[in-house]
């Protein structure tokens, strides 16, 4: 399908916005672009959260070339005092004619009110060019703001017979190497990645992002006992951080191991996904991702923590009934309460599978 002027200047507009991934929780990602006689004569990124927006960059980039040209962004301008100062005054000021805005910004302290502003002022405006890859590239912020809950996403790779490692618990590699890549980069994306105990025991993790480049996201580690290997990769914080949630008390001993390690340690009690994404949402995090073992997934979709899937198949077979599998017991014994996942997207990478779904 070939994209019109305005598409493809969208378009723009999120590539530049993608060059913050993973940076600017709490804030959305968005990029902006200022044209003139269909020439780019500036155009600028939020580059993360206490820095100026991505209109203000490319105001400055275009100087005094802004007046009369036209502003493409992904989001609607912001009208209000923040952590910096609306964005519809900086275009007003600048004197641009018109503006076109990719998707109304959900922020209760928005939500219309920069399109209004802008009209007020006398510029055209337009919304809703390439609204839906708008909405897509920042569904972590809106649900955020919506919901006051960080956007989660689980992640796991299995076999074609649904099984995440052998039943001796040996699970390296289920995916070959591109499907590992695939993952790093889901990892840029997100501020977090939450494993529970029992992978660290026997996965023993890294976590990291080396494959796909910076930022590395916190690596959280859920445990009720603390009963964790002291040779764990986790616990090598020189490059990456990593916190520790535990509950309330326990195992001080191994809780003082781990802060001389430069480990965080929390602790909730009690210690569920949700509480542990209420804690992240406090923090400021945007998006959580989920690579967890089954019994920590199912208990994480079952209390609402999870609303996207990322399912990687890998077309190999390991049989055995009792080898673990992706989601744990959710309770259901007739196919009629199975979850249906909706927006299913799918393809293959290197030799494997991948699956993308919603939760509804
Ligand atoms: N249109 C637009 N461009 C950007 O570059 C942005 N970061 C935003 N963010 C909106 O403003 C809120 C944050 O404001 P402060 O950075 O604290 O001043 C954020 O919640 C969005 O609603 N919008
Ligand atoms: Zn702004």
């Amino acid at each position: 399908m070939t994209l019109n002027f305005d598409q493809q200047m969208m378009q723009h507009c999120l590539q530049l916005a993608r060059q913050a991934l993973g940076k600017t929780a709490p804030n959305p990602l968005v990029g902006c672009v200022i044209i003139q006689d269909k020439k780019i004569i500036g155009e600028g990124f939020h580059p993360g959260a206490g820095q100026p927006h991505a209109e203000v960059f490319a105001l400055r980039n275009a100087g005094e070339q802004a007046q009369g040209a036209t502003v493409y962004v992904n989001l609607e301008p912001c009208n209000h005092f923040g952590r910096t100062p609306p964005c519809t005054e900086a275009l007003i000021q600048a004197q641009v004619a018109k503006v076109v805005v990719g998707m109304v910004d959900p922020n209760p302290l928005v939500s219309g009110t920069g399109i209004q502003r802008l009209k007020e002022a006398g510029i055209e405006v337009i919304v809703g060019v390439e609204e839906q890859a708008c909405q897509s590239l920042n569904e972590a912020f809106i649900h955020r703001i919506l919901h006051h809950q960080p956007w989660g996403i689980l992640k796991y790779a299995m076999t074609l017979d649904g099984k995440i490692a052998t039943t001796t618990g040996h699970s390296s590699w289920v995916t070959g190497t591109e499907a590992r890549q695939k993952v790093h980069q889901l990892r840029v994306a997100c501020d977090a990645v939450i494993v529970g105990g029992n992978t660290v025991r026997r996965d023993n993790p890294w976590l990291t992002t080396h494959e796909a480049g910076e930022p590395n996201p916190l690596r959280v580690v859920m445990s009720r006992t603390l009963n964790l290997p002291k040779a764990a990769h986790l616990w090598d914080t020189q490059d990456v951080k990593t916190l520790v949630i535990t509950e309330e008390g326990v195992n001080p001993d191994f809780q003082q191991f781990l802060q001389n390690k430069g480990v965080e340690v929390a602790e909730l009690s009690p210690l569920t996904p949700a509480q542990v994404m209420a804690y992240l949402y406090e923090r400021q995090f945007l998006s959580v991702l989920w690579e967890c073992g089954g019994n920590l997934a199912a208990n994480a979709i079952a209390d609402g923590s999870i609303h996207k899937i990322l399912a990687f198949i890998a077309p190999k077979i390991i049989g055995g009934k009792i080898a673990p599998s992706p989601v744990g017991d959710l309770g259901f014994t007739l196919m009629t309460e199975a979850l249906s996942l909706e927006r299913i997207t799918w393809g293959s990478v290197g030799c494997d599978f991948w699956i993308e779904s919603y939760l509804s």
